[in-house]
């Protein structure tokens, strides 16, 4: 066990392209087989595994003969609840031939955004995971819409690696690592092995998702990638095709590396950092922007405009005036009352105090910056 310290938390992140076959739209259940072996062994070495799988719809595009077309909302989540009966089956039997118990959770971006919902999902996994068994999660498309959906499980893996603290996210996908542009297109592309800082380069090397089968793409995997490594988690995009994938990469199959940042603020800090659905924004001024590099809280008297319905304690995302995003906080206020506190300065009460508290809409303690935070 070379390629991961001992007994970690590890989730694993397997795409529809590696459980569906894209030709015949069968479930692989020898290659599944041979994961499960996997799990097996690195379960007898103390890692606690998570699995995050995809298939539904690809599965239950075959059993419904809707092989090729595309989908619209409703037949998605229609698709998503056939397949997921039989990728949840697929697991279970594999996993019991094991002697391992398989645990379903469905998840809706709420349960990762709503930070009282992340808490419950917590704990939820961590008990599964302490009963010994291997969670197995996947979106819960048949209840997602459009505008409330992940859409891919690259990100939901990466939220759940960063809500369980885990110490490697693993994307078992079609490719085995991040290329300099799409290789299937680009022959030129060069194999990229460690990613120590994720640069606007390397985030331009991203594309789109490539087949009907799948619904990532290299972007939200670097997205993923982000948000994994900024909740101090390393991030290994590798090939999954082959039988035995878990052992093939801890015997070094050749993979992509991103290095978890350790210095990013507490967990909760961390998660504010990297939510998927602000509720809002705010826009600030120059001078709330120069006293938030200082450390300060948002006042109301440096904000400018509020964007969106949102209750007290959504994350917001914080504005400049252009519209770019510098960070996200969780602001003390819903939006009609932070609307008629813009411009209300602390000065302007008697009671410096209550007042102070009242202009405060987003305490610091509270907010995530971009880090570093360009300067301007
Ligand atoms: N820079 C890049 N490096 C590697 N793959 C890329 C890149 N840009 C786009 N891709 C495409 O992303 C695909 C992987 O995404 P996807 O098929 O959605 O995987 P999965 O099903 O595992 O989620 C690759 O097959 C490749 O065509
Ligand atoms: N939740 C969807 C899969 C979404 C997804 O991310 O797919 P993929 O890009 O193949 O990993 C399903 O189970 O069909």
């Amino acid at each position: 066990m070379t390629l991961f310290a001992e007994k970690q938390r590890l989730v694993l992140k397997i795409g529809s392209a590696l459980l569906v076959d894209p030709d015949t739209g069968v479930l692989r259940q020898d290659w599944l087989n041979s994961l499960c072996e996997d799990i097996h062994t690195f379960h007898q070495h103390d890692y606690e595994i998570i699995v995050v799988s995809s298939g539904a719809v690809a599965l239950a595009r075959h059993q419904t003969n809707y092989m090729h077309q595309r989908l619209k909302l409703g037949e998605k989540q229609a698709l998503a609840s056939i397949g997921q009966v039989g990728i949840a089956n697929a697991w279970q039997q594999a996993l019991a031939q094991r002697g391992l118990m398989a645990a379903q959770v469905l998840l809706t971006p709420d349960d990762t955004e709503d930070r009282k919902r992340h808490l419950n999902a917590r704990r939820t996994i961590d008990t599964i995971l302490s009963l010994g068994a291997v969670p197995v999660i996947n979106e819960n498309d048949t209840l997602s819409t459009e505008e409330l959906r992940f859409g891919d499980n690259d990100r939901l893996a990466a939220r759940i690696a960063q809500m369980l603290n885990a110490k490697t996210l693993i994307l078992f996908s079609d490719i085995d690592g991040l290329y300099s542009a799409d290789p299937r297109t680009n022959p030129e592309a060069k194999h990229i092995s460690i990613v120590e800082h994720i640069t606007d380069d390397i985030m331009a090397a991203g594309g789109d998702a490539p087949s009907a089968f799948s619904s990532g793409g290299m972007r939200t995997k670097l997205q993923a990638a982000q948000i994994a490594t900024r909740a101090d988690c390393d991030m290994i995009i590798t090939k999954g095709e082959r039988f035995h994938p878990l052992s093939a990469l801890q015997n070094g199959a050749l993979h992509t590396r991103f290095l978890a940042q350790p210095d990013c603020g507490s967990a909760r800090k961390r998660w504010i950092a990297s939510t998927l659905r602000p509720e809002g924004s705010v826009s600030l001024d120059k001078g709330a922007v120069d006293a938030l590099q200082h450390g300060a809280s948002v006042l109301s008297a440096g904000v400018t405009h509020i964007e969106g319905h949102f209750d007290d304690g959504a994350v917001v995302a914080l504005t400049l005036s252009n519209g770019e995003t510098i960070g996200y906080g969780v602001i003390d206020y819903n939006d009609e009352q932070s609307r008629a506190m813009l411009g209300h300065r602390s000065t302007e009460s008697d009671d410096q105090d209550t007042q102070q508290r009242h202009s405060v809409m987003i305490h610091r303690n509270n907010l995530a910056l971009e880090t570093p935070m360009k300067s301007k």
